[in-house]
């Protein structure tokens, strides 16, 4: 038992009528239909649809354990389904066989959590490899769109520098930088925001938008921050118990008054996401003789 009593009533569909840009263009780099997903006993996503508008910064939150860095291991194809189809640019991750899965993921930058730079590396050569690796270009080739990525996160200046003598902020810029050094047609962010100072959240934040719309990219971003992630993403999803609670635009679910869409963006602690595991009544539990 959960304590949760989601019914499928429950799910919420607070899309902007006519303000709401993803309401009216049905263009989809993601599509995911009909997603089930188990962990041993533990049902992740049970029969999920969700999609990613192209062009678009999508932002999906959610508690804690709901499944979020799953859905983006699903998306890249790190992780197999147990049913349902997975989209991207038209092509089913799900049904590609390896090498096919590998050119499709050049086009996908990531920038996760664990996503550290190669320590032994100058910032450079950490933006330099992706395209050393996977492309023929020559040196000078690869200096100059080093460059413009580095130029693009603000840290041009920067590039003799080794790991070791970045902020934390700079580090995850550092990061962003290779992340696009293939120029992907998408990049998803996994909790791009963790552990920074509010300037360099505020950066970073700047920066996944700036990206996005100058370099004609598709975001995903996976974020426990609320209000930060409200104030950049287009569209958002709220994921709970495997499944979509509620979707929108930022200023649809900003007012959308149910109690679900409240708990999640107030941050309050207690609601249809209970602070307490299911449990008999207190004072019943206090009287009764048994030793546990
Ligand atoms: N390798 C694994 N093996 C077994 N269970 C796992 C594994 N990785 C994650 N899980 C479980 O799958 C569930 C979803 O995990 P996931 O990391 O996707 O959640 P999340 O929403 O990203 O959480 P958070 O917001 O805390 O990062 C969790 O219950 C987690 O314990």
């Amino acid at each position: 038992m959960t304590g949760q009593g989601l019914e499928p009533d429950d799910v919420l569909e607070t899309r902007g009528a006519v303000s709401d840009p993803v309401a009216a263009v049905s263009d989809a780099l993601v599509e995911i239909r009909g997603l089930s997903f188990r962990r041993g006993e533990r049902v992740i996503f049970e029969d999920l649809d969700l999609d990613i508008r192209r062009g678009a910064v999508t932002a999906v939150m959610g508690p804690s354990g709901t499944g979020k860095t799953t859905l983006l291991k699903l998306i890249t194809g790190q992780l197999h389904p147990d049913a349902g189809t997975i989209l991207v640019d038209g092509r089913d991750v799900t049904r590609l066989d390896r090498a096919e899965l590998y050119r499709l993921r050049r086009r996908m930058g990531m920038l996760f959590q664990s996503g550290a730079l190669l320590t032994d590396l100058s910032v450079f050569d950490n933006v330099a490899y992706p395209l050393r690796e996977h492309t023929n270009l020559s040196a000078s080739m690869v200096r100059k769109l080093v460059l413009l990525k580095l130029e693009a996160v603000g840290l041009r200046g920067a590039r003799d520098l080794m790991p070791s003598e970045l902020s934390g902020g700079m580090a995850r810029r550092v990061a962003l930088a290779r992340a696009i050094a293939l120029d992907p047609m998408m990049i998803l962010y996994d909790e791009p925001f963790t552990g920074q100072d509010p300037i360099s959240m505020g950066m970073l934040m700047a920066l996944i938008r700036q990206l996005n719309d100058a370099s004609g990219l598709t975001s995903i971003l996976v974020s426990h921050d609320v209000r930060e992630t409200a104030s950049i993403a287009d569209y958002l999803y709220v994921i709970f118990e495997g499944r979509v609670v509620a979707q929108g635009t930022p200023d649809a679910l900003a007012a959308d008054r149910s109690e679900w869409v409240r708990q999640f963006m107030d941050g309050l602690p207690d609601g249809p996401v209970h602070f307490h595991y299911p449990a008999p009544e207190l004072a019943e539990d206090l009287l009764t003789g048994r030793r546990r």
